[in-house]
């Protein structure tokens, strides 16, 4: 840190308890600007010239996860992960050799090394502090914003948009987005893909006789069902529309994607609702339609939908508690 003078003392002395952590700054204004950044709520330090920590607050030590005393005196970088410390290194040497600008950096996402070697997920702003207030070498304030609770609201956030909220299975949006995602990829390999969708049959009594809220739980359990009923990881069991549920078969072939839906009717069939004080001989069953593309049949995941969709219709019309493969 630059000569500290007499001035510089007397006002490390009479800083307060906050600022003891700190180098002496080197004049009255850095001093009131470091009282500041100790008392604000954003993890601020301050860094010389040559990157070493001159001054850092509570809250931006806790970012590091080390007390402020023993982080001043240190370079900030080595607390980067390296996938970021050599470009901020860089940007560093660049800014030491055009102090006249008034330089100033992100937020950008980065990688902070934490004293129990965990990484914390931040924002980080870097600026130059003006030459106003530093009035002699150049000094550096950098602003961290922890990632952590923004990152997992927003996980929370895209679950929650991506989930029919009753059955807890994939929504209607996501069966769309996955279906056309492993459409490209079943064809881009020379690979079939099924769709079965899946209607519970005379459904509309079910809720008439045992009540809206039974119906509900009936299609939890419906839902379970068919999502047990998967043969691979990435298979999918979504809920298209009120009783309505859609399976997306990458790589199943329809004699696969038979086998598949038999299973469905059979777990289906014997499912029990005695814990909803149904009688113990009630049974639901379901109908289901079948389409496969392979070869070119279908043009679009659009028409794939639309082709079980018939199936269906054509499985209810027959009779319902069937399967139908689309011709
Ligand atoms: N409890 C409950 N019922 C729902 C939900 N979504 C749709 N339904 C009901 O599902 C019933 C569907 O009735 P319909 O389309 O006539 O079909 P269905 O009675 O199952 O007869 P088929 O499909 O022809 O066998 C309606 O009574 C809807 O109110 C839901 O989230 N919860």
């Amino acid at each position: 840190m630059a000569n500290s003078n007499k001035n510089n003392e007397k006002n490390a002395k009479s800083s307060s308890l906050l600022d003891t952590f700190s180098l002496p700054l080197v004049n009255e204004k850095m001093n009131a600007f470091s009282r500041m950044a100790n008392v604000i709520a954003e993890a601020i330090f301050i860094v010389n010239d040559e990157g070493v920590i001159e001054m850092i607050n509570p809250l931006g030590a806790k970012f590091f996860g080390a007390p402020q005393e023993a982080l001043v005196g240190q370079k900030w970088f080595s607390f980067l992960h390296e996938r970021y410390r050599e470009q901020y290194e860089y940007l560093f040497l660049n800014w030491n050799q055009n102090i006249e600008l008034p330089l100033s950096h992100g937020p950008k996402e980065v990688l902070v090394e934490r004293a129990d070697r965990t990484w914390l997920e931040v924002d980080l702003s870097v600026s130059c502090l003006p030459a106003s207030i530093t009035e002699s070498a150049p000094f550096y304030v950098g602003v961290m914003h922890s990632l952590t609770k923004h990152k997992s609201e927003y996980g929370e956030l895209r679950r929650l948009a991506s989930t029919d909220h009753l059955t807890g299975l994939a929504n209607r949006h996501n069966l769309e987005k996955t279906l056309q995602k492993s459409w490209l990829e079943c064809l881009n390999t020379d690979q079939a893909i099924s769709l079965i969708l899946i209607d519970v049959d005379y459904f509309k009594l079910f809720n008439d006789q045992y009540g809206h809220v039974n119906g509900d739980k009936c299609l939890q359990k419906i839902a379970k069902t068919i999502e047990q009923c998967l043969p691979a990881n990435d298979c999918m069991a979504a809920r298209y529309g009120g009783e309505e549920f859609a399976v997306i078969l990458p790589r199943l072939p329809s004699v696969s994607a038979e086998i598949v839906a038999k299973d469905i009717q059979n777990q289906i069939n014997i499912l029990k609702f005695s814990e909803l004080g149904l009688p113990s001989t009630f049974r639901v069953s379901v109908s289901q339609g079948i389409a496969t593309e392979f070869g070119g049949r279908y043009r679009t995941s659009e028409a794939l939908i639309c082709a079980a969709d018939t199936a269906l219709y054509r499985a209810k019309s027959e009779g319902r508690n069937r399967i139908s493969i689309s011709l």
